[in-house]
């Protein structure tokens, strides 16, 4: 099952008008069936790492893989008027769209991967206005997976193999939203959520403890504990700083005897206010002091992976993290800022590709052309550098970066490489099997595991080496010096 399986049984008005109003033009200026080439990709790692975790990708298939205007839809777009009250559409390309079936090839990174800036996440081409119209919904669903992903992999970094679970929903973007990021998280190494709905969607595990009003509904904060004991006597984390915390912490040690005299153990105790380092500190004294080594300290308050780190390095006894805000809504850069821009057209003539660029004042902002592939070079080790090369030309061995034509790297003697886009759709049919979310989960383990501890590190991150094949280098100069001809005459 998909997020977009709830919004059924049609998305294709999930996209900006704007790319309605091209469609119509295209398709009057008889443009719409020209092959053309768009990729989707990023700039900047967010939260200045040193890498990004790609996601989303079964959400857009499946978004591609039903993409049909239904008779509502177009009812819905022939009902909207210009300034002068005229219709905005024509009931020929209403038509037009109701007939339309999605006929374009995908390539795709697979989700999990490892990828940088300037490398295409997607790749689709087929007619200009199929392309277009899918440009806004693709965004969306890549840019916000694929930051949550991210966000969820440094913080699972962070947590050094302690197991972490996603508390977000209730302060995540919307129902929607909050779905998203589950499964994000989730990919990014989260090993459970609070969020039903997501596990029931995704199968991921759900996990929880209980809310302060729980402890408020009773006189004693111990009969709190106990009445909760007695239901579920063998899945019982109490939440301790209601009031007094480490008062709290003794109450629950005291249940926890109860408990045992049943026959049952206390699974743990949960913090989320206060100094997380001294109090886990405390618990853990006090509970291995009362026999409960097993008793499992979970944290939560407002956590990220800043916070994970530095209350690791006080020593804190904290075993599960429970995380929410700061994650679900990547809290600390909101959005990835991913594109998506047109590299090549079919010149309809000459059957020949025409390379397109959009320029830029700053030289980071030219986009590439071309029918992009990533090249990603490693070794025993892990991963090297990556090349962004056109699938037209056989590429070479040199990488050039371009944004600074003196740096070069020359690949010659590396053997082992892959390309990482993989075709998705062919003609409109999908031919591509989504792996189990599980195996996507340890896919992105093993890819962050494959970079230098340096690009992983949180600040001031090593820049991995992502460069330009070295034809596709020159055509873009070429292309970029020829416009900047035309704009001075
Ligand atoms: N030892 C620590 N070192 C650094 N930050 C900590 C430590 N312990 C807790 N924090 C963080 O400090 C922030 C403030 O926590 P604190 O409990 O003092 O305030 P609070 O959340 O407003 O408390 P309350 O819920 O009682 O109102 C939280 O993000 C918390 O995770
Ligand atoms: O801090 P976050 O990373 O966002 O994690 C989720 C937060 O949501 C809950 O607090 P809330 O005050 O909403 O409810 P509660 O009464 O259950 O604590 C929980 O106790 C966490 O503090
Ligand atoms: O189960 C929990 O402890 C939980 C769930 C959602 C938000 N905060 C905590």
């Amino acid at each position: 099952m998909h997020i977009t399986d709830r919004f059924r049984p049609s998305l294709a008005l999930l996209t900006d008008l704007y790319q309605l109003t091209m469609a119509q033009g295209y398709w009057k200026k008889s443009m719409a069936e020209q092959e053309a080439v768009f990729h989707l990709y990023f700039r900047k790692n967010p939260f200045s790492g040193g890498y990004t975790v790609a996601a989303g990708l079964a959400d857009a298939i499946d978004y591609l893989q039903h993409l049909k205007f239904t008779p509502e839809d177009t009812a819905y777009l022939g009902s909207l008027r210009g300034n002068r009250n005229q219709p905005l559409f024509e009931a020929g390309f209403l038509k037009y769209l109701e007939q339309m079936q999605f006929t374009c090839d995908v390539a795709a990174i697979p989700e999990g991967a490892v990828v940088f800036p300037n490398e295409p996440l997607l790749r689709i081409s087929g007619p200009i206005l199929q392309c277009q119209l899918v440009e806004t919904p693709l965004l969306n669903i890549i840019n916000f997976q694929t930051l949550v992903a991210t966000k969820a992999t440094r913080i699972v970094e962070a947590a050094q193999g302690d197991p972490v679970m996603e508390f977000g929903m209730r302060r995540a973007q919307g129902p929607d939203g909050s779905l998203s990021a589950s499964r994000a998280a989730f990919i990014g190494g989260v090993g459970a959520t609070s969020n039903l709905l997501a596990g029931q969607i995704f199968n991921i595990p759900v996990r929880g403890t209980h809310a302060h009003s729980w402890v408020m509904s009773f006189d004693e904060e111990q009969d709190a504990f106990a009445a909760y004991a007695s239901v579920f006597p063998d899945d019982s984390v109490f939440l301790v700083d209601t009031y007094n915390t480490v008062a709290g912490i003794k109450k629950a040690v005291e249940v926890a005897k109860k408990l045992r005299e049943q026959g049952h153990e206390l699974m743990g105790i949960r913090l989320d206010s206060g100094d997380l380092a001294y109090l886990s500190k405390e618990g853990r004294r006090l509970f291995d002091e009362a026999g409960f080594p097993k008793v499992s300290i979970v944290a939560s308050n407002d956590l990220d992976e800043y916070l994970i780190q530095s209350l690791k390095l006080q020593g804190a006894r904290i075993d599960t993290w429970g995380i929410g805000t700061k994650l679900v809504t990547a809290y600390d850069q909101p959005a990835l800022g991913g594109v998506y821009k047109l590299a090549a057209l079919r010149n309809t003539s000459t059957g020949q590709w025409e390379y397109k660029l959009k320029l830029s004042e700053q030289l980071a902002k030219i986009s590439t052309p071309g029918i992009q592939q990533v090249r990603r070079f490693y070794n025993e080790e892990g991963f090297i550098a990556d090349m962004i090369y056109s699938e037209e030309t056989s590429p070479t061995y040199t990488l050039i970066d371009p944004n600074d034509v003196t740096r070069r790297k020359i690949m010659a003697d590396a053997t082992n490489f892959q390309d990482l886009l993989v075709p998705v759709f062919h003609q409109g049919q999908v031919v591509y099997q989504n792996p189990d979310l599980r195996a996507i989960q340890q896919y992105a383990r093993h890819q962050v595991q494959q970079l230098h501890e340096t690009t992983r590190r949180f600040l001031n991150p090593h820049v991995y080496p992502v460069g330009l094949e070295s034809h596709l280098f020159h055509q873009k100069l070429e292309i970029i010096l020829k416009l900047r001809q035309g704009e001075k005459a």
